[in-house]
């Protein structure tokens, strides 16, 4: 299996159950590694073939900057969801670090696995 992953994507958003939180960005930083078959794109030299990065970056990056949830859980599974259906992307992992969210903690947050289920014939 083939990873293309996107790590350290810092993003301004609100996010959190206290009053100020609903008032306030804060930044979450994602790590981001997808499931991708690469030879067609390695065969070819062509982005079309590819698991274009800069699209998925853009992608993510606009949904989290416009979303406004209260909890990491169900930031982080919108995510998943946006990768899996819109991309031809078979399984991602996902680490979501909201910075800062826990006095005297640097990193706190969130790791999925998510998943394409296919039908058994
Ligand atoms: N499991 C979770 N616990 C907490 C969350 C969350 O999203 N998931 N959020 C908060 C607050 O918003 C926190 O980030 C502020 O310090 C608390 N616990």
């Amino acid at each position: 299996m083939d990873i293309i992953f996107l790590g350290g994507l810092e993003i301004e958003t609100i996010i959190g159950i206290y009053d100020w939180e609903r008032t306030t960005k804060q930044t979450v930083v994602l790590d981001i590694e997808m499931a991708f078959d690469i030879n067609k794109a390695a065969e070819t030299d062509d982005i079309a073939f590819a698991l274009d990065y800069k699209t998925v970056s853009k992608r993510i990056i606009s949904f989290v900057e416009s979303s406004q949830f209260f909890l990491v859980e169900k930031l982080i599974v919108e995510i998943s969801n946006i990768l899996l259906t819109e991309f031809m992307i078979s399984w991602v992992k996902i680490t979501l670090n909201k910075k800062g969210a826990i006095r005297g903690a640097s990193n706190v947050g969130i790791v999925i696995e998510r998943a394409i289920l296919l039908p058994i014939k």
